[in-house]
């Protein structure tokens, strides 16, 4: 038997077939689904009288959108979220809920909290397990050795439909950091400390693995915060091997198995590790001594700098996409080259996300507040907030007293959600506005339009609330700190466990479907909602930008939609649109001839990073722009661009620059997908692309994932009875039967604290 890493495991237990050019369908066992990208998804479901194929392993809560202001006068979606469209998304989700049967964790239900945190939270993401999600930060379940990665809009109605995916290997890439961290070194240092080395597109195309002894000895709080970030790496999944760690905190979980089942499941998640001698396509290796507490500066999670640092000077940057790149971030964050990172001064603090909203996290900055003392006080013209990342954890902490303490320093103690992470609901900076913040993305305008973003961890954000200033955390170390501390009244330490009592129930029983549209395997003549894409010939807008994330793409507040059409002028809105005047800018797709474009020519690479909304391709697809040229491009957005009948080109640099020319002269360029060419004017030779044979067929012939793997219906359900025999535990372990036993709280409260 070949040496095998821990993705090559997992893998290879989740191929139901495989075709001859490795394109394999791949079974899906937990997925989580929110809000904001799966209504289309299920009206996708609801046209065409599908039902959910497996609701006992598929997981929904609301996250993104709702307030998180106190719910003690809830009554209902409808009466308590104010904005309409965040409104109607969130009752669209409880009405597909009910629907199609799903268990729902709604905001009257005190397990509600980001998708994120409440799956491993309940148990339900387990070791072993291909998880998915519509939402880019699923690699944080990668923590329990989980194969878990985002997924489009396109993606979840297919895992809904079929519980499979179609799926190319990734590459296998080792990051392994050895070594001891130095004291006031968190989880979040060290992931920005990785990609400040690799970058944004580092891990583009490859699976993670965290190798050494700094993950090995991490809780599972610090394990998830940093493959949480995997994708800010540009990575497909992160994942922890599991251990005696994961194995300490998932026993007992509601949804985790029971009994002997557990002993079973706990034996094959012993196997799953990475054998030696195991051959991986790219080592990282970086010493733990390296890494101090970090910062970032500009608006790409790669502009990392340690905090004792300076803002870069780009004039000391030679290449010149590189060199505008860092250009334009500084302007916009508002920041003069060599300036000490020290010396910014903050105007909010935020304390959540699905990076750092969980327990530990939340510790790690009260702990900060105890080592200041007891009259420390969030810095005046500061506002600080606190956002738990579930229910459940806002209990955990307030049976601990850490609310008591934000309280009395002055931050804002709130309710779960995804809140000033992306600003969907009202939690957001106003222009100009600047944050210290826990979260994972500090793109242009991600926390608000105009507002500027200094990623950190949970102790930095707290010491930046106490300075008003970003501030080396290392100051609040040392025996004045302690002595602090252990001069404050004990903190309790409770378990999660005595919070975790509520049974799962097991999901509704779906409505009767619509009658069934009959779904045959589509030939290359049958009528489909997918167009087809054979010669796009036309103008070609250039653009001159590296990591073009899709946040930039299309911001927060076009996601709200419940249909995937009536985007286009949503499309790079910050870039068209004068957040003062709202008057059009000269972006050139504002500018004739480009507003008509139908390719655009990017000459930065890592085109489409970021988030797995689909709303990005749909928005350029409506702008009329069915073909992206970049050097390379961010794997979620390339799927998703695809499902959509669109062509994503990846060409060398020197080719995007020589196209980019064309195009800057106004001059039609025509891409050819049956000759794989992109055609260029005056005679000049054409650009030779490749794409993958599988996706070119059901390009050039319009063809539709869902109704192809329909058709495989037979082999999916053979591999279920193999699932149901061989880990009998991920058979909806735990919604079955009208109520699941609860472990009985147990006294897990010695358990040593993380801070
Ligand atoms: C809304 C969702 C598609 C998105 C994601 O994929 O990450 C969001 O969670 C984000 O963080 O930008
Ligand atoms: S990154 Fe932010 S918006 Fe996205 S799921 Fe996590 S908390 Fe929510």
């Amino acid at each position: 038997m070949p040496a095998k890493t821990l993705y090559d495991k997992i893998w290879d237990d989740h191929v139901v077939e495989v075709q001859e050019d490795g394109l394999a369908l791949l079974y899906i066992d937990r997925h989580l689904v929110h809000e904001v990208t799966s209504p289309q998804a299920f009206e996708g479901l609801r046209n065409a009288g599908r039902p959910v194929r497996r609701p006992d392993c598929t997981l929904a809560t609301v996250d993104h959108n709702i307030p998180t202001v106190n719910r003690k006068t809830y009554k209902d979606v409808k009466s308590f979220i104010d904005e309409p469209e965040s409104r109607a998304q969130c009752a669209a989700l409880e009405d597909n809920v009910k629907e199609f049967g799903l268990t729902y964790f709604g905001m009257a239900d005190k397990r509600q909290g980001i998708v994120h945190v409440i799956g491993p939270e309940q148990g339900f993401t387990l070791p072993g397990t291909t998880c998915v999600c519509g939402d880019s930060h699923t690699s944080t379940h990668g923590a329990f050795g989980s194969l878990a990665f985002g997924i489009g809009t396109s993606e979840v109605e297919h895992v809904l439909a079929t519980q499979t995916l179609l799926q190319k290997k990734a590459k296998n890439m080792r990051i392994t950091v050895d070594g001891d961290l130095l004291e006031g070194v968190t989880s979040k240092d060290v992931i920005l400390h990785i990609i400040g080395v690799i970058g944004t597109a580092g891990g583009t195309g490859c699976v993670v693995e965290y190798a050494g002894s700094v993950f090995r000895g991490f809780s599972m709080e610090a394990r998830m915060s940093v493959c949480n970030m995997s994708i800010e790496a540009g990575a497909r999944a992160g994942m922890v091997a599991p251990d005696q760690i994961t194995f300490d905190y998932l026993k007992s979980r509601p949804l985790a198995p029971k009994g002997e089942v557990w002993e079973r499941a706990e034996k094959y998640w012993r196997s799953l590790k990475t054998d030696d001698g195991a051959k991986f396509d790219i080592e990282v290796n970086i010493p733990a001594s390296d890494i101090i507490p970090t910062v970032t500066w500009g608006t790409s999670p790669q502009d990392t700098v340690p905090i004792t640092g300076v803002v870069p000077d780009p004039t000391k940057i030679d290449d010149p996409v590189k060199r505008a790149s860092a250009e334009r971030s500084l302007a916009y964050m508002g920041l003069t080259p060599n300036t000490k990172m020290e010396d910014i001064t903050v105007d909010k603090v935020f304390i959540g996300s699905c990076t750092n909203s969980r327990i530990e996290d939340l510790r790690s900055a009260a702990k900060t507040l105890l080592a200041a003392g007891p009259s420390a006080q969030v810095a005046p013209n500061v506002h600080a907030m606190v956002v738990p990342g579930s229910g459940l954890i806002k209990k955990q902490a307030e049976a601990e007293g850490l609310d008591i303490l934000f309280k009395r320093a002055g931050f804002d103690w709130r309710e779960a959600g995804c809140s000033m992470c992306l600003g969907m609901n009202p939690d957001q900076l106003s222009p100009g506005q600047r944050c210290a913040s826990t979260s994972n993305r500090n793109f242009e305008g991600r926390q608000g339009s105009g507002g500027r973003t200094h990623l950190l961890s949970p102790a930095m954000a707290a010491a930046a609330a106490l300075t008003g200033k970003l501030t080396d955390v290392r100051k609040f170390l040392g025996s004045r700190a302690e002595a602090n501390v252990g001069a404050a009244s004990a903190l309790k330490v409770v378990s999660a466990f005595d919070f975790l009592d509520d049974p799962v129930l097991a999901p509704p029983e779906p409505l009767p479907i619509e009658p069934a549209v009959p779904v045959s395997l589509p030939s290359s003549d049958a009528p489909s909602t997918v167009p087809k894409f054979t010669i796009v010939k036309g103008i070609a807008a250039p653009l001159h930008i590296e990591n073009v994330d899709t946040d930039m793409i299309i911001p927060k507040q076009f996601l709200k939609t419940l249909k995937r059409t009536g985007l286009a002028n949503a499309l790079f809105f910050t870039l068209r649109k004068d957040p003062h005047t709202g008057e059009e800018t000269d972006f050139i797709l504002n500018r004739a001839p480009y507003n008509k474009s139908k390719i655009l020519v990017c000459t930065g690479k890592n085109f489409g990073c970021g988030s797995s909304r689909e709303h990005a391709p749909w928005s350029l697809n409506d702008f009329g722009i069915r073909c992206i040229i970049a050097p390379s491009f961010a794997d979620i957005f390339k799927n998703n661009t695809m499902q959509n009948g669109m062509l994503p080109i990846a060409v060398p640099v020197e080719d995007c620059r020589a196209l980019a020319v064309d195009a800057e002269a106004g001059l039609d360029l025509e891409v050819d997908l049956e000759a794989q060419e992109i055609r260029r004017p005056n005679g000049q030779p054409p650009v030779p692309f490749t794409v993958d044979p599988f996706r070119r067929h059901c390009l050039l012939n319009g063809l539709d994932d869902i109704a192809l793997t329909m058709q495989r219906g037979d082999a999916i359900s053979a591999f279920e009875k193999r699932r149901t025999e061989t880990w009998p535990w991920l058979d909806g372990f735990g919604f079955k039967g009208a109520r699941i036993p609860v472990a009985p709280a147990k006294a897990k409260s010695a358990k040593k604290m993380d801070w």
